[in-house]
């Protein structure tokens, strides 16, 4: 069997699988995000590790027994600054943290990250954030042996070794995307040398085993554990987005829609992103979304509804489309299409009839338009989908999906253990690091649970809303400088 490990936003995911990639056994464990500052998003490192620990003691323990390889994934972009004695220097930034405007600016000036990258230089990347610690906090700057992404400081927890996959390297801005390494000018742009990264590989490379007392605190001796990739990269070797033209949807915290890529095809108008896929010889685009299930968890709390399953319970009851109420997406920012880490969040169109099931209606419905700019900006960049494979925790609403395929105008396909995609993935690269294998036969899509097919009337529906959105960023944000 094998095990992949989700270092999620709002929690750790631990999946097994066996050797046909059925689910056997879950363990989930909650994290917090910090925001102690305007701009700014936070976790503990330390959280992250006891997480992961309680994720995986959730797992039974014959199970536990039986693991031949771990894996790991995780949000993307987070600076995990270790010290001399590989301790976390302060809290880590995450990739929802819009602090590093202004170094964003000054890296794009110092250095050809857009051409070596592929991407704009935007706050939610490390980069831009190790460029605000060496201007706002030099003396840990100064002290900064080496910079972690979450997922690989989890590694470094289980392991004692220091490696990131390219797919998470990727996402640091100081990868060389297309040779698949560090470049050397990127880091010095940001006052950084090789030596203080993690050894970059692919995501099916050995990268260490277990160290002792942990392989014996989990019942796991001497199990190898696999380079692993970015959140979005596993989730979609997770689900068999494994070939050029390939695109899954991601409704974790944040949502994205991911294209699989034979080559790298940076085009950093509109902000979409392109970064190396977790499977050697493949890359891929993306639009990236800050607030998608987040905005669920939000209104959730603010309309005392338990959860996500009681606040889509009460959209429901509303129905599609139901009153004038827009909702702007905008609680952490936006990457694509606007690439504005200030821009807030906001609903317009309240009346005396507004009512929380409106609300919840009018949330579920903004998160569906902002991922029809990001749809609408990777077709500017020149990239068809038809169909998109669904993962992350919003998989769990069927009624969430019919929104957006009518939003997207695509058919939405969804797979048995796509909620947990990211580790789902992340087993599966266990799998191809420990028995070999080709990428493309281990990482077929699992059988599919259901579609939903875009509505030609719900999307007709939808259309007036979607321009009155379309039409309120610029007039929110009259003085931008459009990215
Ligand atoms: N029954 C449900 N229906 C729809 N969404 C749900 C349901 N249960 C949980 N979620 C959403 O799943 C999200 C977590 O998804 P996940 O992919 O685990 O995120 P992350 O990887 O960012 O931690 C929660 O924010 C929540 O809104
Ligand atoms: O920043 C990005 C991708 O560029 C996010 O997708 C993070 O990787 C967080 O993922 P989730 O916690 O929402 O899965």
């Amino acid at each position: 069997m094998f095990l992949g490990i989700d270092i999620g936003t709002s929690g750790v995911k631990a999946v097994v699988l066996d050797e046909r990639g059925a689910v056997v056994a879950q363990g989930v464990a909650a994290l917090t995000v910090q925001r102690p500052h305007p701009l700014w998003s936070e976790q503990d490192a330390d959280a992250w590790w006891q997480a992961t620990d309680a994720a995986v003691r959730a797992l039974p323990a014959d199970v536990r027994r039986a693991v031949r390889g771990v894996g790991v994934a995780g949000q993307m972009h987070g600076a995990t600054l270790l010290g001399e004695d590989d301790r976390p220097l302060r809290p880590a930034i995450l990739w929802n943290d819009g602090r590093s405007h202004a170094e964003c600016a000054e890296l794009d000036a110092a250095a050809d990250f857009r051409g070596i990258a592929g991407n704009l230089v935007m706050p939610g990347f490390t980069a831009p954030k190790l460029a605000w610690v060496r201007r706002h906090e030099p003396e840990t700057f100064a002290k900064v042996r080496t910079v972690l992404l979450p997922k690989d400081h989890v590694r470094l927890r289980m392991t004692g070794e220091k490696a990131s996959d390219v797919s998470d390297a990727a996402g640091t801005l100081w990868l060389d995307v297309a040779k698949r390494d560090w470049s050397d000018a990127l880091l010095a742009a940001t006052g950084l040398s090789r030596a203080q990264m993690p050894r970059a590989v692919e995501g099916v490379a050995v990268t260490g085993t277990l160290r002792a007392e942990v392989a014996e605190a989990w019942g796991m001796a001497g199990v190898p554990v696999a380079g692993g990739g970015g959140d979005n990269a596993a989730g979609a070797a997770g689900v068999g987005v494994v070939t050029d033209g390939d695109a899954l949807l991601s409704l974790g915290t944040s949502g994205v829609i991911f294209v699989a890529t034979k080559d790298f095809r940076p085009n950093p108008a509109r902000a979409v992103h392109a970064f190396c896929h977790c499977l050697p010889g493949l890359w891929h685009q993306m639009s990236v979304h800050l607030s998608a299930a987040a905005c669920i968890d939000w209104v959730a709390r603010l309309t005392g509804a338990a959860g996500a399953a009681e606040l889509f319970a009460r959209a429901e009851a509303a129905g599609p489309a139901s009153g004038p109420e827009i909702f702007l997406p905008y609680l952490s920012g936006e990457r694509t299409p606007h690439n504005d880490a200030e821009v807030r969040g906001g609903f317009l169109g309240l009346d005396h009839d507004t009512s929380p099931e409106r609300l919840a209606q009018a949330v579920l419905e903004g998160v569906a338009f902002a991922l029809a700019d990001g749809l609408d900006a990777l077709r500017d960049a020149g990239t068809t989908v038809n169909r998109l494979s669904v993962i992350g925790g919003g998989a769990r609403s069927r009624y969430w999906g019919q929104t957006i395929a009518a939003a997207l105008g695509v058919e939405l396909v969804y797979l048995s253990g796509g909620e947990v995609g990211p580790a789902l993935g992340a087993a599966r690269l266990a799998q191809i690091a420990v028995d070999g294998g080709a990428p493309a036969d281990v990482c077929v899509p699992p059988p599919v649970s259901h579609t939903i097919a875009a509505d030609p009337l719900l999307a007709e529906r939808l259309a007036p809303k979607r321009a009155r959105f379309v039409d309120a960023y610029p007039r929110i944000t009259p003085n931008r400088t459009r990215a």
